[in-house]
């Protein structure tokens, strides 16, 4: 059944389905939080007497008691939370992480520590935000030189600075 959210876009928008883990059960379910939201924050589903501890310079991977099912042709790329990273170093590990539209596996989350002190994750923390987005897949092709351009190999600063 599709949820109604609390901001519903006018247009007509493919649905992710959500499927709840044992331990994801009584978490809010990733939600938009104002209707220009580009993502969904996901939730830490640990239990609530076991709380993470994340050292500095330490990193956990964060449950989230979710079993995504996102349409082919879509992506969900689990991004850092900015408050998260701004007050308390916290950030995620592998972002952009890539959440394939075939895998079926629980939706987890890298964290890591990059300040100073202890971060504690607890149960319904939102660690993460989930953005959906369009996928283009590519047929390939073995070539034997590649064309000539402008740039040609020039990289890694090759334009300068000012
Ligand atoms: O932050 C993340 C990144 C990935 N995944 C899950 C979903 C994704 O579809 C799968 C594989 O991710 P990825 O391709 O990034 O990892 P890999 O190291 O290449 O593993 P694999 O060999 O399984 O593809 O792991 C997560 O739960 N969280
Ligand atoms: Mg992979």
């Amino acid at each position: 059944m599709r949820n109604t959210p609390a901001y519903a876009s006018p247009v007509s928008e493919p649905a992710v389905g959500f499927v709840r883990l044992p331990h994801g059960e009584g978490l809010p379910l990733p939600a938009y939080e104002t209707p220009g939201s580009a993502g969904m924050d996901l939730r830490a589903a640990v239990a609530e007497d076991r709380p993470l501890l994340i050292l500095p310079g330490k990193r956990a991977l964060v449950p989230t008691g979710l079993v995504l099912e996102i349409p082919e042709g879509f992506e969900g790329q689990i991004r850092p939370r900015s408050g998260l990273a701004f007050k308390h170093g916290i950030t995620c590990l592998n972002t952009p992480g890539t959440i394939d539209s075939d895998y079926r596996g629980e939706v987890k989350v890298l964290l890591v520590n990059l300040g100073d002190e202890d971060f504690t994750v607890t149960r319904g923390t939102r660690i993460a935000q989930i953005v959906f987005a369009a996928v283009s897949r590519m047929a390939t092709e073995e070539r034997s030189l590649a064309g000539a351009t402008a740039r040609g190999a020039g990289g890694f600063g090759s334009t300068g600075t000012s």
